[in-house]
């Protein structure tokens, strides 16, 4: 039901895009679950585990919202909005991507190759860069931003941290639509440009609808309409939040 057509400038996209992406969310998940452990368990485990008066700091569980979407949805500009009506710590899965190209690390170059073709990272790179964000904020609030985008991350996640998420908002919008907002989005991306968007549209359909499909069925999802002004939007975000209890 939330698959939607994309205009005729998408329709020629090549087939072997997806099952590219496919193939590289398969793959690490191969690699992952083996080496994710013990360290990163132990870590997560103290920065979920309440441990009321000892850490100083937030010895909560903090409240965890997934924010999700296709590419151009409104997310990143939606969760600002939550961050500062609501105090919400937001992180921005690309963002720290993003961050860890501009580090100059080893992994940098790997993740800009994979951002550029329009895949999807390898999920321990991406779960560890949001571990070690949260921990920093030790918020008791966080919103994930473009997160979990394939069964391998939310899988990654969900392992590591020993919990669901509270929440998963969704935000529906045409693709006509999201193409229309990234290829005016205007910060310099790499992928920003009309072949990538492409796959990424085809990679949000067959890997990110399952992740929220996985959610809806377990009574997670909250789909928000993303067409109208960001204000219109916010308007039932703003509804949405003041109706959860964290
Ligand atoms: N409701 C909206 N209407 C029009 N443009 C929007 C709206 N919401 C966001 N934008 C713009 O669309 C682009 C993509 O929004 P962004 O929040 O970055 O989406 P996402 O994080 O889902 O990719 C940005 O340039 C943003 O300013
Ligand atoms: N969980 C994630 C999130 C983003 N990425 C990569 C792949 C995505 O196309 C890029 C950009 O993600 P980002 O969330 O910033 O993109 P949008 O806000 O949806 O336009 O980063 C990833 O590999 N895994
Ligand atoms: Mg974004």
């Amino acid at each position: 039901m939330w698959r939607r057509r994309l205009g005729a400038l998408l329709l020629r996209s090549p087939p072997s895009s997806s099952s590219t992406a496919a193939s590289s969310c398969q793959h690490r998940r191969r690699h992952l679950l083996p080496s994710e452990e013990p360290l990163a368990v132990n870590r997560l485990a103290r920065l979920f585990t309440s441990q009321a008066g000892s850490d100083g700091g937030n010895s909560q569980k903090p409240f965890i919202a997934f924010v999700l979407g296709g590419p151009g949805s409104g997310k990143g500009t939606q969760c600002t909005k939550i961050a500062s009506d609501f105090g919400f710590a937001h992180l921005s899965a690309g963002d720290l991507l993003r961050h860890e190209i501009a580090s100059g690390s080893e992994k940098g170059e790997l993740i800009l190759d994979t951002i550029k073709e329009g895949r999807i990272v390898p999920s321990e790179i991406t779960v560890e860069l949001i571990r070690k964000a949260m921990e920093t904020s030790n918020a008791n609030k966080v919103l994930i931003d473009g997160f979990p985008r394939c069964e391998e991350n939310r899988i990654a996640f969900e392992r590591i941290v020993g919990r669901e998420p509270d929440v998963v908002v969704f935000f529906d919008c045409p693709e006509d639509e999201m193409v229309k907002r990234l290829l005016g989005r205007n910060q310099g991306r790499v992928d920003d440009n009309i072949e990538t968007i492409k796959k990424r549209l085809k990679v949000f359909e067959s890997l990110n609808i399952p992740v929220i499909d996985y959610y809806s069925s377990r009574g997670k999802v909250r789909k928000i309409n993303a067409t109208g002004t960001a204000d219109e939007i916010f308007d039932a975000v703003h509804k949405l939040f003041s109706s959860l209890r964290f």
